[in-house]
């Protein structure tokens, strides 16, 4: 049996290029950007004005003016307006483009407005004030946004401000999620005495689902003839297969026999951890389709899914490894087999802004409605059986 560290050397030594694609800059959210994107004009692209007020030349105060007539008014999106005359002004909004013939903006706040005539009153003031000036952002050409990094709203943004409707993007891996098991029935269904309703693809789809991984579902039933022939198919048709139940020593289990006959060469069975001792891992060799099988029992499948396929689908996609993230133990704790032990706990920060880690353990691997009550998993090495409160170990938040 290998270990966490060995196992994920393992899976990070599949990492895989899937391409890019291009879409359409509002679907783009989330996924990896392909392509540097440079400002296609300054930003801004002219001096805005940030206050609705007044614009004028501030020699024109200097001079000891105070009193200026409103030459014209104008409102962001219309062409700025010359001041002609020392003692005018233009009543301007906020978005507009200063004038040439101005260089500060007085609020109406400290101004009096009447008679078509602005009146300054006494406020400190400064040359050039209230001003956002064209290019202070970014000059045209300036790199917004660095291939390599995941499309965010901000880069949305940028990309909807530089005129980039079309973006390229990395392409995700296309994924099938198999169940397996006679006694699971759909979620429709009314299931007997002994069976249950299948719940781990749906939790697989809907972690995917907030990595822009739209997978696809298939139940296998448990006959080794329609695994293989399942499974043969899938290998042809998907980067990645995504397996819960069928993989330990149940008579039923024909998940992993089936996978090395239809040519999956096992990269490794069983990790020395728990949940998810089971997990059995693998790659065709013809089409390179990765096969990550997780133990059935719900906790287990979900563990494995974020501590090795997520972390597996980050340096697929080329970003940078997860910031680790540590949390202080909150309470006493003791865990015998000599496992790495995956802790469901919820977080709590003190005033010492200490991450700390509260124990929620619930009734083993089976016991899914706990993870609703948990937040991340507390990774204890397995060298110890003993931890004790206040000391520091590796966290993953399942939550974010
Ligand atoms: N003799 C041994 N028995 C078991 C061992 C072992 O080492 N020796 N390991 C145990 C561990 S740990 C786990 S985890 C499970 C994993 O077994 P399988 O991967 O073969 O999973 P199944 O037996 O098919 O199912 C386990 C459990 O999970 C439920 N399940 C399965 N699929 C789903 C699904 N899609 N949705 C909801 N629930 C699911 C299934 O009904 C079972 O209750 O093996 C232990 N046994
Ligand atoms: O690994 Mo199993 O998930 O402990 O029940």
């Amino acid at each position: 049996m290998i270990t966490v560290a060995e196992a994920e050397k393992l899976v990070l030594a599949q990492v895989r290029e899937y391409g890019t694609q291009t879409l359409p800059f509002e679907q783009a959210l989330g996924y990896v950007l392909a392509e540097d994107l440079k400002a296609d004009r300054d930003l801004p692209p002219f001096n805005r004005v940030t206050m609705d007020g007044i614009a004028l030349k501030y020699a024109s105060v200097k001079k000891g003016i105070k009193i200026f007539r409103i030459k014209a008014t104008q409102a962001a999106g219309e062409k700025p307006v010359e001041l002609a005359q020392e003692d005018e002004c233009i009543e301007i909004m906020t978005g507009a483009v200063l004038p040439l013939s101005a260089d500060t903006v007085i609020r109406y706040e400290d101004l009096e407005i009447s008679e078509g005539k602005a009146t300054l009153l006494p406020a400190e003031m400064k040359q050039g004030q209230n001003l956002h000036l064209r290019g202070a952002d970014k000059k045209q050409g300036d790199m917004v946004a660095k291939a390599g990094v995941v499309v965010s709203p901000a880069v949305i943004s940028l990309a909807a401000s530089i005129g980039k409707s079309q973006l390229l993007v990395k392409t995700v891996p296309r994924v099938m999620i198999i169940s397996s098991g006679d006694e699971l029935v759909d979620v429709d269904e009314t299931p007997s005495s002994f069976q249950i309703r299948k719940s781990n693809s749906y939790t697989i789809k809907a972690v995917l689902k907030k990595h822009n991984i739209n997978a696809d579902l298939l139940h296998i039933p448990d006959d080794p003839v329609i695994t293989r022939q399942k499974i043969s198919n899938c290998i042809q048709n998907y980067d990645v297969l995504l397996l819960s139940g069928g993989i330990s020593m149940g008579r039923f289990d024909y998940i992993p026999q089936a996978l090395e006959d239809s040519g999956v060469e096992k990269l490794f069975h069983k990790v020395a951890q728990r949940p998810g001792k089971p997990f059995w891992f693998g790659r065709h060799g013809q089409s390179g389709a990765l096969v990550f099988a997780f133990p059935g029992n719900p906790v287990a499948t979900f563990m494995c899914l974020h501590r090795y396929f997520l972390t597996w689908l980050n340096a697929t996609l080329g970003l940078p490894a997860k910031k680790v993230t540590y949390a202080a133990l909150g309470n006493d704790f003791t865990f015998k087999p000599e496992l790495r032990y995956f802790l469901q706990v919820t977080l709590q920060t003190n005033e010492q802004a200490q991450l700390i880690a509260i124990p929620v353990e619930g009734n083993g691997s089976g016991d899914f409605a706990n993870l609703a009550d948990t937040e991340a998993f507390l990774e204890l090495p397995m060298e110890r059986s003993e931890f004790k409160k206040g000391e520091v170990f590796r966290v993953w938040r399942f939550t974010d």
